[in-house]
Order: structure tokens, then sequence, then C-alpha cells
């Protein structure tokens, strides 16, 4: 299922020049809910015709599902309210412009929180590299070798092609840091592709759900050709719009450990269930960082993290805000 909109799912069967099915949910699916990226059977008509209407009946088992909360805190009605952003995706690309607007890694650390809990790759992929260098970012993941790409108005996208690959990877960033330049550029008929779902749902112009979109095959290496169609890499995009963040009330704090893995050796002399809080005297992660072992500004970060679980507002940084919402932010943390 490649994209949703107002009850009818768009759905990819068979071919790749195949048209694509329109389909509703069927009732024995109760109240499970289909996301972007869900493998589906479908009854009815799936001729792809005009007007067709197929319908859902089953959801293959996920191979990843990853997850975001509206809010961090579990305590809340909206931190409670756990979405499924995408389903099946084999890595999450977080989108930083390295300038304009600065980059900020308190957004890049949350992304990898829920990368790590969702089973899925993440790539850094930092675009406007014609405006800033990539040295500060990187610096600051220098223990975590996370696998990253540099992005200019005109340099050669082939390096992320190679990324992007037989793989469905998820493209997650905020507002204004090129990411619908980026899409356009890998998907050049992404606009069209997009405008189907609109025509399907019925006139609606841009999607603030997930949406699909499927690479165009590479040219093969030795002459340019198109390789048979058997070979071509199934690679797809999903741009998600309307996701400027991840809540993480669903990520436990042991969880949250696990999107700094250059912290989780500096735990192992914790007291038994530290809560790894900078008021718990004997955690023993500020000896970690002390001694060098990690940057102290990645122990801040996740201590944030852990201190806006906990609904601690004064320290809650402001990278939750919901689709429509004000995107305007402060200077980064
Ligand atoms: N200098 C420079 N500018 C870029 C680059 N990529 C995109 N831009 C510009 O940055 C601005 C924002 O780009 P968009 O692609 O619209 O950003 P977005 O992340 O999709 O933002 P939304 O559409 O608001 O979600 C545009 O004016 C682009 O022309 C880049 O690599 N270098
Ligand atoms: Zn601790």
């Amino acid at each position: 299922m490649i994209a949703v909109d107002r009850g009818r799912y768009t759905c990819v069967v068979g071919a790749l020049d195949a048209p694509t099915v329109t389909a509703m949910r069927a009732r024995e699916l109760g109240r499970k809910s289909v996301v972007v990226g869900d493998r589906v059977s479908l009854v009815g008509d799936t001729s792809g015709a005009a007007g067709a209407l197929a319908r859902i009946v089953r959801i293959a088992e996920r191979r990843s599902v990853l997850r975001r909360t509206a809010e961090d805190d579990a305590t809340t009605a909206e931190g409670r309210l756990e979405r499924v952003v995408v389903a099946n995706a084999d890595q999450l690309v977080i989108v930083s412009a390295l300038a304009d607007p600065p980059p900020r890694t308190g957004f890049i650390d949350r992304c990898l929180v829920a990368a790590y809990d969702a089973d899925v790759e993440p790539l850094l992929c930092l675009t406007k590299a014609d405006l800033a260098g990539p040295e500060a970012v990187l610096d600051y993941y220098a223990e975590l070798e996370l696998p990253y790409v540099l992005i200019r108005p005109d340099s050669e996208l082939d390096a992320l092609r190679a990324l992007l690959a037989d793989r469905v990877s998820v493209l997650v960033g905020h507002s204004g840091v090129g990411k619908s330049t980026l899409v356009n550029r890998l998907v050049p008929d992404a606009a069209r592709a997009v405008g189907t779902v609109s025509a399907i749902g019925r006139g609606r112009h841009t999607s603030t759900s997930a949406v699909a979109l499927r690479l165009p095959a590479e040219p093969d290496r030795d002459g340019g050709r198109r390789r048979s169609r058997a070979d071509v890499a199934e690679g797809w995009i999903i741009d998600t719009p309307g996701v400027r963040s991840f809540g993480l009330a669903h990520v436990s704090a042991d969880s949250l450990l696990h999107g700094f893995p250059d912290l989780v050796e500096g735990t192992v002399d914790c007291p038994a269930n530290c809560p790894h809080t900078a008021d718990e005297p004997d955690c023993g992660l500020d000896a970690w960082v002390a001694a060098g072992k990690a940057d102290p500004r990645r122990l801040a970060s996740y201590r944030r993290l852990l201190a806006s679980r906990a609904g601690d507002t004064d320290q809650r940084d402001t990278d939750q805000r919901g689709p429509g919402e004000d995107d305007r932010r402060g200077p980064d943390e």
C-alpha cells in the first residue's frame, strides 16, 4: 500500500507498469489500521480501471514498524496516542540541512531513537552542503559510525541512490531542509505520482500522510541501458510531509538508550534500575563522559529526551510539533 487519502488506499499490484489499484478496508480488518508500506491482500476489482474499487482483507505481518506518538509524555492523552507511521521500512533517512535552517542534533537524536526502536537502519542525509560544512555534525556523531551522504544542488546523487536501491526508505526532516527538492530530484515524476493520489482523493493536491514513491530504475553501469525487468531494483522512498518529528512516549527508557549506542557501555557500572538522570548521583554516565569516553553533548541530549518523556516541560525541547502547527523555531539547543 503506497498512499492513503480519506479511506481510499492506493496499492501497487504486480508488474512495474501495471496501474495502481484503489481499495477500501474490508470489514474483517476490524480496527486494525493499514499504513503506507503494508503488504496487503486484495479482493474484488483489482483491475485498476477508473472507478474500480478493491477491498483490503488482510495485512501481512510487518517486518518493521516505525511509530511515533504526538507527545513524549505517556501520562497525557496525546502521549498515549500512538501512530504507526510506516510499515516494512528498511531505512530511516534523516534529512537535515547544514545551514538555513541549521542542523538540529536534538531532532536527529530523536529520529535515531525511533529508528533503532523500529529496527530500521538510520542514514543521515545532510543537505545544503554548499552552504556549510558537515564537520560539526559529523564530530557530534563521531562515535556512532553513522552512515551519511552530503547533498548539494549540483552534486550527483549516485551515492545516495546506491544506498536507496533495493530498499524501502522513509525520509523525515523539518520544513525547509530541502526534502521536497531531494524527492523531486530522486523521483522526477513525483509530483505526477502524488497527483494520481490526489485524483483518487477527490481533488486534494497535497497529502499530509506518508506517500511511497518508486525510485526510477538505475541505468545499467555499462552502456546506460535499462536492465531487464527482473533485475530492476525495487527501491522505494516514502515521503512523510505531515511528520515533523517523533514523539517517543512509546519507547521505554531502556530503548531510549539504544538511540545512543556511544553511551550504552557507560551504564554498566550504574546501580540497578538507575534512571540515568542528572540527579542520580551514582549514574555511571557522568564518569563515562568525564573520562572522555563520550561527548558530553550526547549525554545532555539523552537526558533531555529522558526528561521530556518524564513530562518535565521545562526540559522539553521544541521538536514535537504536530502537522499544521507553526514550524518556526528558536535557535538549536
Ligand atoms: N543552497 C541550497 N538550497 C537548497 C538545497 N536544497 C534545497 N534548497 C532550498 O531550500 C528551500 C527549501 O527546500 P524544500 O525542498 O522546499 O524544503 P522541504 O524540506 O521540502 O520543506 P517543506 O516543503 O516546507 O517541507 C528551497 O528554497 C530550496 O530551493 C541545497 O542543497 N542547497
Ligand atoms: Zn545510570
